[in-house]
C-alpha cells in the first residue's frame, strides 16, 4: 500500500538517487521551454550529489542537451526516457532510429494540427498537445502511423499531454538498473522519484532492487511504495535530507 510522505532513514553512504526532471524536480509548464529551475535547486543538487558520493543521477524524457541546458555542470543523467545517458562524464547517443523521410512525414501532419508541438530530441519525438487537447486523437493517429511503418524499431509513450515516439525497448527502468551496476551506484539501493506513467517501468525497477519508489502526484494505479504531492514537496524532502546529512548523522528524515 502507498504511503504519504513516511520515508525511511536515507543513508548517504548506502543509497543512490534518481530523479525524474519534469513533474518531479521540476513544476509542469504550458511548453517544455516555459519550466522554471527554482532559485537553490543546482546548489542543492550539487550538495546532494557530494553527499551521496557521486550516486545522483537525473532520469528523464529529455534529451541530454535540454537536461543539461536546465541543470548544467556534466550531470550524470538519462536522456530519452532511457535512450542515451551520461555516467561518470563518458556519454552514450546512439543515431536517430528514424529515416529522414519518416521525420519528414510527421512534420507535415503536424502542421495540419494547429496547436500541436513537435519536440525533435537526438532520439526520440515527442508530439505535444497540451495547448490543443482536442487534437489528442489526432496526434495518437500521427504517432501510431510512424511506428507502424517498422513497429521492430520504434515504441510509443504516453506522458502527460505528449505521445512519444522512442527507440524499441528503451526505458527508465532498464537505464537504472545500468547505472546500479557500475561505481559509484553498484552496492547501493536506489531511490527513484517520478511523476509520470513513463516512471513506472523505473518504479519496478527500484522496487524489485529492495529499492525506494516514490510518486510524485496522485496516481491511483502507481506501482511506487511512497508519495509526495507534488514537485514542490519532494524538493522540500530533498533540502532536508541534504540538512539532516550535514548534521553527519548520515541519516535524513521526511
Ligand atoms: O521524464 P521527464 O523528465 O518527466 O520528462 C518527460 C517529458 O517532459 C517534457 O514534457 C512535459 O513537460 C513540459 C514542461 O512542463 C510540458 O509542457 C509537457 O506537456 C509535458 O509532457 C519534455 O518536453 C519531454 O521531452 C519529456 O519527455
Ligand atoms: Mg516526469
Amino acid at each position: 500500500m502507498m504511503q504519504t510522505e513516511i520515508l525511511p532513514p536515507v543513508d548517504h553512504a548506502a543509497w543512490a538517487l534518481f530523479l525524474d526532471i519534469d513533474g518531479t524536480l521540476l513544476d509542469l509548464a504550458s511548453t517544455p521551454g516555459d519550466v522554471v529551475v527554482p532559485k537553490d535547486l543546482l546548489t542543492l543538487l550539487d550538495a546532494l550529489t557530494r553527499r551521496f558520493g557521486g550516486a545522483l543521477a537525473l532520469v528523464s524524457g529529455r534529451s541530454l542537451d535540454s537536461i543539461d541546458s536546465l541543470f548544467p555542470g556534466n550531470r550524470d543523467a538519462v536522456g530519452c526516457h532511457g535512450a542515451e545517458w551520461r555516467l561518470g562524464g563518458q556519454t552514450f547517443i546512439p543515431q536517430p532510429p528514424w529515416p529522414d523521410g519518416l521525420l519528414a512525414g510527421i512534420e507535415a501532419a503536424r502542421r495540419r494540427l494547429p496547436g500541436v508541438m513537435l519536440e525533435r530530441k537526438s532520439v526520440s519525438l515527442a508530439l505535444h498537445f497540451r495547448a490543443a487537447p482536442e487534437q489528442e486523437a489526432a496526434v495518437w493517429d500521427v504517432a501510431e502511423a510512424a511506428v507502424a511503418t517498422d513497429p521492430r524499431r520504434f515504441d510509443l509513450l504516453e506522458g502527460k499531454s505528449v505521445i512519444e515516439i522512442i527507440p524499441a525497448g528503451v526505458g527508465k527502468g532498464s537505464a537504472i538498473e545500468r547505472f546500479m551496476q557500475v561505481r559509484p551506484y553498484a552496492g547501493r539501493r536506489p531511490v527513484f522519484a517520478g511523476d509520470d506513467v513513463t516512471d513506472e517501468s523505473g518504479f519496478a525497477a527500484v522496487n524489485r532492487m529492495y529499492g525506494l519508489s516514490i510518486h510524485v502526484g496522485n496516481s491511483p494505479t502507481t506501482k511506487a511504495q511512497f508519495r509526495f504531492p507534488d514537485p514542490e514537496s519532494l524538493r522540500h524532502w530533498l533540502d532536508g535530507l541534504n540538512i539532516a546529512l550535514q548534521g553527519g548523522n548520515g541519516h535524513a528524515q521526511p
